[in-house]
């Protein structure tokens, strides 16, 4: 089995809705994102022979993910109020909503899912919250 993997990182904020503790506030992490990805076989032929991806597709693929979060406030969705949302829009301030709680664990599913999607056979995505920090998610 072969095993590649790239990694890339952002830097956002965040808060965890309905958390107990100092994170319910915004605050901001640089997200450092690892994928791997798994192939028993090469690419037999063609520019591409004898890898299992192009290095340089996969890093722009994680990396076309990571910047769309990149510099961004990334919010739950329903999790603020809509006057709270709209005001922050009108002051011109970049904000992501997602579907889930932005944790490190359901990052680690959303790249993970996202590349799947776009054909990559993914063996594993860690996301790391804090340097020491980190969730993976594989299946
Ligand atoms: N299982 C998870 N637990 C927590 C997550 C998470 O994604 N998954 N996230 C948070 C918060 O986002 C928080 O920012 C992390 O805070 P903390 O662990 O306290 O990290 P710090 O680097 O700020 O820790 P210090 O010890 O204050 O340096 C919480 N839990
Ligand atoms: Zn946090």
């Amino acid at each position: 089995m072969y095993i590649l993997r790239t990694e890339s990182s952002f830097d956002s904020a965040h808060f965890l809705s309905n958390y107990e503790g100092k994170c319910k506030n915004i605050h901001g992490h640089r997200w450092r994102v690892e994928v791997e990805v798994q192939s028993e076989k090469l690419i037999e032929r063609g520019v591409k022979k004898g890898m299992v991806v192009d290095f340089s597709d996969f890093k722009k693929d994680l990396k076309q993910l990571v910047d769309a979060l990149d510099h961004k406030l990334i919010i739950e969705k329903e999790t603020l109020k809509n006057r709270t949302l709209e005001c922050l829009l009108e002051e011109g301030f970049e904000v992501i909503q997602v579907d889930f709680r932005p944790t490190a664990e359901n990052f680690s599913a959303y790249f993970y899912n996202v590349l799947e999607e776009q054909g990559y056979t993914v063996k594993r995505a860690t996301v790391y919250e804090t340097p020491n920090n980190s969730a993976t998610y594989e299946r």
